[in-house]
């Protein structure tokens, strides 16, 4: 049941405590309910996603961030790769957290992650063999909303058809589609066509693209995990209410314990308190997991004094390693208007489009903005594998990303009142740069200091020079021939130097942070959780979200967050079986 005020929760003392209804807390609040005798309370500072269009309607969903009050609405710091500019770093607010808000494109990532992830814990249940299975928990395959024939779009079997969220290939062909399957064939050594978009054994390659989409409609972790379970007598959702710091319950085996949190619903507001009887689990995300950690007092002891916070577990780890997917844009002007530039322009056609949603959940506004997607390697021979090693996981693990959308599709500059556009938007997959989430101030509600560093490092400044390079060589293909005019505005300068500048004026994320609470092993000096997700250091205390990953996965971040959050569920519940003594005198 979802509860807006405190007052009206029926107890204070839970089994579980969940910080976040956001794609990875949701998972547990299902999972863990399975057991009607578990009492789970999800926390949610964000109101619920019923009835919010643009967390709905897949073609709308840049429209729900960022300002708008479904997104915590952060910015990064001047980033010194790019210029020194600053841009938006959206994340969910609402029931569904990221899962409500983001633009549905859905994969796993490579295998290679899962075994690299496997290698950094030392835990083999992290390997590819073992989490495959969790595809077929999460994910329930549907029909595209024009019942189109599938067959050679994706590969039935390696997906689910009973799991939780609901996911599809496009059900709108665009223009472009024949033309990008022609360029594939005909630079196949470079671009090859995959037989499915979403395999993590084989992601090297161009594929269709597939969606968190079910009957036209967005299929998030609250549509499908959270309402599943919503009925559950044991369940309590609160929302619009903000955790503001975790409480020290006092010491366990030498360590602080952190079995209860403090919240409000917003500055100068009561704070109140609920206690959990087993664990505290941390699912506020990527920027939210580690603010909290540090305004508790876990994280860098100087950084905490500088703020003013008393220090509980000195971390240096927490808000480190931030991560985050680098987004290139690359628009090329084409002939003719079957773009969707002119819907975009057009409030006319946008509500014609809508109007035929409403009626029947199809037509553009049904799908998301992309049907085709390519994971790619830059080639073996590159000179800069002669000084740098090869960061990505694994020879199966790509180093950059090719979207294709038939349409003006860079975040950076606004639509031109004219012309007609092809973007081939490339994505750094595999970036070396690593940044911080710090707090700016003791206060719970200022906003944290957010700094990627992007492109900073030599790796990430030459891999996004010849991603750009590359996907130019894709629309040169001869099946563009009678559609591409060439590239727009900056993309087209040829040299190191053009291209450089090109990158840095235009780039912002494609807004797949995380790494701040990274998993590494027991022992390992480095990280914030261990194996089984607990924070190092404390009892009673464990991370389940985005942030947990030590590096970026070859996919964009819902799906490898939704199979670490099964896999995660699973963790708890053993571990409750196993270690439930330990509690007996709470
Ligand atoms: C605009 C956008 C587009 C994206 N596009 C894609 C895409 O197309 N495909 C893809 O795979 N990925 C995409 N992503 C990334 C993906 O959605 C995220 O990586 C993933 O959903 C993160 O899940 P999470 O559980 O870590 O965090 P979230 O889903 O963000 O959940 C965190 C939850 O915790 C809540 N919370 C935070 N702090 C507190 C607090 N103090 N108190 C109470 N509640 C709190 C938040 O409100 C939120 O509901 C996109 C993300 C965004 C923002």
């Amino acid at each position: 049941r979802i509860y807006e005020r405190f007052e009206d929760l029926p107890v204070v003392k839970y089994d579980y405590v969940i910080v976040g209804a956001g794609t990875a807390g949701n998972v547990l609040a299902n999972r863990l309910t399975e057991n009607a005798k578990v009492q789970v309370l999800v926390i949610e500072a964000g109101p619920s996603d019923e009835g919010v269009l643009a967390a709905t309607a897949p073609f709308l969903a840049p429209k729900l961030t960022p300002n708008t009050p479904y997104d915590w609405n952060y910015t990064v710091v001047p980033q010194i790769g790019l210029n020194n500019r600053t841009y938006a770093q959206p994340r969910g607010r609402l029931l569904g957290g990221s899962s409500s808000a983001n633009f549905l494109l859905h994969q796993f990532g490579s295998s290679d992650d899962y075994d690299r992830l496997a290698r950094i814990t030392g835990d083999v249940g992290w390997s590819w063999s073992k989490m495959k299975k969790y595809i077929f928990k999460h994910e329930k395959i549907v029909p595209p909303t024009d019942n189109h024939n599938t067959s050679g779009q994706y590969v039935p079997a390696n997906h689910g058809t009973i799991g939780m969220v609901s996911v599809s290939l496009r059900g709108f062909f665009e223009t472009i589609d024949a033309k990008v399957i022609a360029a594939s064939k005909e630079l196949s050594s470079e671009f090859p066509h995959l037989p499915d978009g979403a395999t993590p054994e084989n992601i090297l390659g161009l594929g269709w693209a597939q969606q968190t989409v079910g009957g036209g409609v967005r299929s998030s972790s609250s549509t499908s995990y959270l309402r599943n379970a919503n009925t559950r007598p044991n369940l309590s959702v609160l929302i619009k209410t903000q955790v503001i710091k975790l409480i020290n319950t006092g010491s366990e085996n030498g360590r602080p314990a952190f079995r209860g949190v403090e919240f409000a619903t917003g500055p100068s507001q009561p704070v109140n308190f609920v206690f959990a009887k087993k664990e505290v689990i941390l699912s506020a995300g990527s920027i939210g997991t580690p603010r909290i950690l540090l305004l508790s007092g876990i994280g860098p002891r100087d950084d905490l004094a500088k703020v003013g916070i008393q220090i509980h577990i000195d971390n240096p780890s927490v808000g480190d390693n931030l991560s985050d997917h680098v987004l290139i844009p690359n628009v090329f002007e084409v002939r003719g208007n079957a773009s969707l530039d002119g819907l975009q322009r057009d409030p006319a056609q946008l509500q014609s489009a809508l109007d035929e949603w409403t009626a029947s959940k199809t037509g553009v506004i049904a799908n998301s903005r992309s049907s085709h997607i390519g994971f790619f390697r830059l080639p073996k021979n590159s000179t800069l594998f002669l000084t740098t090693a090869d960061p990505a996981s694994g020879p199966k693990a790509a180093h950059w990303e090719m979207i294709v959308s038939n349409f003006w599709n860079n975040p950076s500059t606004p639509l031109p009142p004219t012309g007609n556009f092809l973007s081939l938007t490339a994505v750094l997959i595999s970036p070396t740069s690593r940044g911080s989430v710090k707090l700016a101030s003791a206060d719970p509600f200022d906003k944290p200091l957010i700094n990627p560093k992007m492109v900073t490092t030599e790796f990430d400044k030459f891999a996004v020079r010849e991603a750009v390079r590359a996907v130019k060589r894709f629309a040169a293909a001869k099946a563009w021939s009678d559609y591409v005019i060439g590239p727009y505005g900056s993309l087209a300068g040829t040299s190191d130097a053009e291209i450089d500048s090109h990158v840095r004026q235009g780039s912002s994320s494609i807004h797949h942070p995380l790494g701040t609470a990274a998993i590494s092993s027991a022992d390992a000096r480095k990280g914030v959780v261990d194996q089984n997700l607990k924070v190092k250091g404390a009892m009673g205390l464990r991370v389940v979200d985005a942030s947990v990953w030590p590096f970026l996965p070859s996919a964009h971040t819902q799906g490898p967050t939704y199979l670490v959050a099964e896999r995660a569920a699973d963790i708890v519940i053993l571990d409750s079986q196993v270690i439930s003594a330990d509690y007996l005198h709470l």
